[in-house]
């Protein structure tokens, strides 16, 4: 979809999500050194062709300012001459979008994340198994057993953007990045706060689960 015809008012407003959960997260500690980002989606969407609003690169997130985001199409392109610069991430973004069709993204960097994601490595997932947080994600059977995805982190990010499909499995809306992150998502907005908060509780737990067990 072109800029010209996406509504003002979905730019607006999906700028004005984007500064209410960057303004939460933020105040938790979920950015730290000017880590994370997040976007949501504007717009129709077919897997060759959507537009997102994302965060600008590099920007301390705990700060609000006009230029923490722009718009980029589904190849991560900004789609006006703003001069902002999209997250150094945006590629896993449009991967994402283009696997899932989802409507909102957000990443964090946190020590529980990147503890975990370090622990269960050699197994390529995280195993979580009976807590009821793992509902967060709409899984309610009993003693559910989940398996978060942890995929390796390059340098390079078009080298993770391409393991991102095939990374993704059923129920589960999210990736872990190696000693990186969590990418969560969800229909809207509402919805990849809630998995995300889902996940970093779960991270603690089995942070904490396999301290005891020492
Ligand atoms: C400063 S460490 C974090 C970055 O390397 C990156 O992983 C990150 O999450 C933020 O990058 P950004 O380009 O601001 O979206
Ligand atoms: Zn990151």
């Amino acid at each position: 979809m072109m800029i010209s015809a996406l509504r003002l008012e979905e730019k607006q407003q999906a700028f004005a999500e984007l500064t209410e959960i960057k303004t939460t997260l933020a105040a938790r500690g979920w950015f730290p050194a000017t880590s994370g980002n997040l976007s949501i989606r504007v717009g129709d969407f077919s897997p060759e062709q959507f537009t997102f609003a994302i965060t600008s690169s590099g920007k301390d997130k705990s700060v609000n300012t006009p230029s923490d985001f722009l718009l980029v199409d589904a190849q991560g392109k900004p789609t006006e001459t703003t001069g902002l610069k999209p997250s150094a991430e945006t590629l896993i973004h449009c991967e994402i979008y283009r696997a899932t069709g989802c409507g909102a993204i957000f990443h964090v960097h946190t020590v529980f994340n990147n503890i975990v994601s370090e622990l269960f490595w050699e197994r390529q997932s995280i195993p979580v198994q009976g807590v009821e947080l793992i509902k967060g994600f709409n899984i309610w059977e009993e003693d559910a057993q989940i398996e978060i995805p942890i995929l390796p982190n390059y340098a390079e990010i078009p080298r993770i953007a391409v393991l991102v499909e095939k990374a993704i499995v059923p129920r589960i809306p999210g990736i872990m990045l190696r000693n990186h992150g969590i990418y969560a998502w969800g229909a809207n907005a509402f919805e990849a706060k809630r998995h995300l908060e889902a996940f970093e509780y779960l991270f603690e737990y089995v942070y904490r689960m396999e301290l005891l067990k020492k």
